[in-house]
Parts: C-alpha cells; sequence; structure tokens
C-alpha cells in the first residue's frame, strides 16, 4: 500500500505574472496530521486548490491517494473544507449536509455521523444562520467528514475562533487522526500547529522552506542552568549530559538536555551540596523557527535574482 497520501512534484501555479505557488515539492504520509504552515498569501489555499483537483497547475505534478488529484475516484476518498462551503442559511445543518450527502449517494446515516462525529447532534435541527462562528466551522468540517474519507483537508480550520473554538477544533483534529484519517490542515498559527501535527511544511512567497517533523523543525532542546558554585555544577552537568553537552553562557550554563531531564539534573546538583537557582528549558518554539526561516527567504531570492 503506498504510504503517501500525497505526493507534489514541482507544483507551480502562476496568476499572470503572479507566481502564486512556486515549484513546491511535498509528502503526506498515511496517518499524520500534516500542518501547512505559513502567512496570509503565502499560496496555501493555491496549493491545496490544485490538490483537489479545484484548478489546475501551471507547471508540476499532484497525486492524492496514488492518482492524478481531481480524479472521480480520488474526489470520494477526500473530504476538504476549503474556504468554507456555501451552506443554505435557513436550512438546518442537518439538512444543509444531507444536500450535500445526496450528491455523493450517501445516505442519512452518513449525515448523522458526522454530526456526531463534531458534536452538533443535539443543534442539527437549527438553522444554519443561528450557528455560533464555532459551530458554522465544525459544520464546515462535519462536511468533510461525510463518507468517511481517507484524506481529510482543512484549509484554515481555526480562522475566526474564540480561543474555546480553536481549542475544541484542535482535539477534533487529534481525533480525526487517531480514528485512522490523515489530515493535512493549514494555518497561519504556528503554536496550534506544532500542538497537533506530526509534521510541517513551511511556506512563504509560493515557496515551500521545509518540511520536516516538528521536533526536527525545533532543533534539540536544551536546558538553562543557573547553579552556584559554577565549577561544581559543570562537573555535575558533565556527568548528567556528557561532557560535550554543557556549554558556559552570560545567561548560566547550557545543557544539551532536554526538559524531561531537568528533575533528575536537580536532584544531582544538589545532592553535590551546589544551589540552584534556575533550571528552565530553551526548547525554541515553532515560531521561532519560522520567523529565522522566513527571515531569511528574501535574501536567498535576492541572491538567486
Ligand atoms: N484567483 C487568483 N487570481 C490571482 N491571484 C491569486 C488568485 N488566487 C490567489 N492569488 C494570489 O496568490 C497568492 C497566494 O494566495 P493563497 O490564497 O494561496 O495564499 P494563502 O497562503 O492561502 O493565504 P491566506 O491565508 O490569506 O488565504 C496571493 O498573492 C494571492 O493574491
Amino acid at each position: 500500500m503506498n504510504d503517501l497520501v500525497v505526493q507534489t512534484d514541482g507544483l507551480t501555479k502562476r496568476y499572470g505574472e503572479r507566481l502564486a505557488v512556486d515549484s513546491v515539492s511535498m509528502t503526506v504520509r498515511r496517518g499524520e496530521v500534516y500542518g501547512f504552515l505559513g502567512p496570509n498569501g503565502a499560496g496555501k489555499t493555491t496549493t491545496l486548490r490544485m490538490m483537489l483537483g479545484l484548478i489546475r497547475p501551471s507547471a508540476g505534478t499532484v497525486s492524492v491517494l496514488g492518482r492524478p488529484a481531481g480524479r472521480p475516484d480520488v474526489i470520494t476518498r477526500v473530504g476538504a473544507l476549503v474556504e468554507g462551503p456555501g451552506f443554505f442559511p435557513y436550512l438546518s445543518g442537518r439538512d444543509n449536509l444531507r444536500t450535500m450527502a445526496r450528491y455523493r449517494n450517501l445516505g442519512d446515516h452518513a449525515v448523522d455521523a458526522a454530526l456526531a462525529r463534531v458534536d452538533l447532534t443535539d443543534r442539527a435541527g437549527d438553522r444554519f444562520k443561528a450557528y455560533s462562528l464555532g459551530m458554522k466551522q465544525r459544520l464546515g468540517v462535519a462536511s468533510a467528514l461525510l463518507g468517511d474519507p481517507e484524506l481529510i483537508v482543512l484549509d484554515e480550520p481555526t480562522n475566526g475562533l474564540d480561543p474555546a473554538g480553536m481549542a475544541d477544533m484542535r482535539a477534533l483534529v487529534v481525533s480525526l487522526a487517531r480514528g485512522g484519517q490523515t489530515v493535512l490542515l493549514s494555518s497561519h498559527l504556528l503554536t496550534e500547529v506544532q500542538e497537533i501535527c506530526d509534521r510541517v511544511g513551511v511556506i512563504n512567497g509560493g515557496r515551500l522552506l521545509r518540511e520536516a517533523r516538528v521536533d526536527e523543525l525545533r532543533g534539540e532542546a536544551t536546558l538553562r542552568v543557573r547553579a552556584a558554585p559554577e565549577e561544581a555544577a559543570i562537573a555535575v552537568a558533565m556527568r548528567v549530559a556528557g561532557e560535550n553537552s554543557v556549554r558556559r553562557t552570560p545567561l548560566g550554563l547550557e545543557l544539551d538536555l532536554s526538559a524531561d531531564a531537568a528533575p533528575a539534573l536537580v536532584r544531582d546538583l544538589v545532592a553535590a551540596g551546589v544551589d540552584v537557582h534556575e533550571v528552565s528549558p530553551t526548547e525554541r518554539s515553532l515560531e521561532e523557527v519560522f520567523f529565522e526561516m522566513t527571515a531569511e527567504a528574501p535574501t536567498t531570492k535576492e541572491k538567486v535574482a
């Protein structure tokens, strides 16, 4: 079985002079939550639309579930929420989904299952126009879940939601992946991608800057330690972290250790008579990594030009 659910190769989209997507090669693997990350206008939606067969690439290829994007046999195995589906305001949530399900030869059972997955069963009979933004968004996700597709594509699923709505949406995405479905979501919110995604593709100015696991992108974790006397602390730190994994910095010692190693380290330091003033993880957030990458991007482009 092909483990690559989505594969693009040199995928490009031009609108006149504007290069919206510039030679993007990315892969989404079966069962993962893939975060497609980039600021507004980076080219995320355009890429997703090409994957769904909604627009044609100017160059390059995209295959979904091992077939060229947009083929009828692929469409039924992919659910998508891209730029909000048009719901009828005066129809109930359930009836809106029924109209969509009918197009795809799916029965009411599929509608009820999708409503239950997004926790809208109780309000399914209410008119769409009476829904809160979070409920509207959840109905959009339900429409992408109709028929239990293998791949679910969600374009900015938390856009416009309040913090509680965002948390609900994140939990929903995680539960979809646990159920074995592959989720590809786009976002400009780095913190949320960091929380729920296995891998990310970072796009800016139409170019894929990096594709990596979230932990790879953040780099190795380090611990900052302020303790006295410093020489004694260094001896303990070297014993715990390894001789080459301890550095002296103006802010204290920096150790190549993750946050989980902190309690044992502190116990050893105290046992050696060292006073511990501070131990803090200095793991970079994805946000820092992202800004580093995008700050570098124009320089690279200038060099090429
Ligand atoms: N139909 C179109 N005609 C002309 N230009 C377009 C069209 N669609 C997108 N673009 C341009 O392509 C670029 C990428 O847009 P896209 O919508 O893919 O970005 P995005 O990363 O999804 O951003 P956002 O989060 O704002 O939707 C932008 O400069 C946009 O203005």
